[in-house]
């Protein structure tokens, strides 16, 4: 009976129950759903739905919501070190430490998780080079575009091969060669059994790399299966289509209309 409730926890990377949390409004509300192992999850809504509030309970960052969240069969609320140790997590736009290079950036980050010196120097460079900053691993990163701080923060998230992966719009600023690499490389991590837990609002990447969407909408989780299913449930066509219609922003042409006639006055 241990062993099959072991082998239950191990299946199910995520498991969420009930969360809700509120600043001044309630941002999630009664939210709950699971996670295989070995799943990708696109996780999307419209600005301000709660995704970002999502990720930052289920990575341990905040720990003042209701019900219950566990990751990995760790509680996120009070084994949020542990939780932490165990994932990689590649926010939008971090402050990076921009005074330092990006050699010594992963440096701290991997001393963080305690990786051996040695090979974390060989490593770093090795995956600088794969998203083409090798020129400028040892430049300060003040001097650095977006898209150029984003590649450094996709590798510190990923560096000590976390088994599951949360990504809050890791596509920020990302020319079109680097966006299909990072797809490339998502697809191969999935392969190896990694769990993937996507929010973006490029739905066209989230509709090709997700084995399953889920629609998060004022703070309620509206839909939640295969891209096929939800598709064929709505009669929508692409993801963005059935997005809109379940989000429920159809006027954008008057609102455009709109918006003109006011810059105009
Ligand atoms: N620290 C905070 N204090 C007060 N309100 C907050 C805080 N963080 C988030 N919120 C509010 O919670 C709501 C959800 O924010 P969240 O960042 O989770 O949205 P999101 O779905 O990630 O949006 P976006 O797509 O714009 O990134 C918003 O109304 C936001 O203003």
């Amino acid at each position: 009976m241990r062993i099959i409730n072991a082998q239950i926890k191990c299946m199910q990377a995520i498991v969420v129950e009930a969360l809700s949390k509120s600043y001044a409004n309630p941002v999630l509300k009664n939210i709950s759903f699971t996670v295989e192992a070995g799943e990708i999850i696109g996780y999307i809504g419209p600005n301000g739905a709660g995704k970002s509030t999502t990720i930052k309970i289920l990575t341990g960052l905040i720990n003042e919501f209701e019900g219950k969240a566990s990751v990995l069969g760790l509680d996120v609320r009070t084994e949020a070190l542990e939780v932490k140790r165990r994932i990689g997590y590649i926010p939008e736009n971090a402050a990076l430490y921009d005074t330092l290079t990006p050699l010594e950036y992963l440096e701290f980050v991997g001393n963080l998780y305690s990786l051996d010196k040695t090979s974390l120097n060989k490593k770093s460079k090795e995956l600088l080079n794969v998203f083409g900053l090798s020129n400028h691993k040892e430049d300060r990163m003040t001097t650095f575009s977006k898209g150029m701080r984003q590649k450094v923060l996709l590798i510190a998230g990923m560096l000590h091969n976390p088994s599951i992966l949360f990504l809050d719009e890791p596509l920020s600023g990302l020319d079109a060669n680097a966006v299909i690499l990072v797809k490339e490389i998502l697809s191969q991590l999935k392969q190896a059994g990694k769990t993937i837990f996507y929010s973006s609002h490029i739905m066209d990447v989230v509709e090709k790399i997700s084995d399953r969407i889920m629609i998060i909408n004022k703070g309620e989780l509206i839909a939640n299966g295969p891209f096929t299913e939800l598709n064929s449930q709505a009669h929508s066509g692409s993801l963005e289509q059935l997005f809109t219609e379940l989000t429920g922003n159809k006027e954008h042409e008057s609102a455009a209309g709109q918006f003109i006639d006011i810059i105009k006055q």
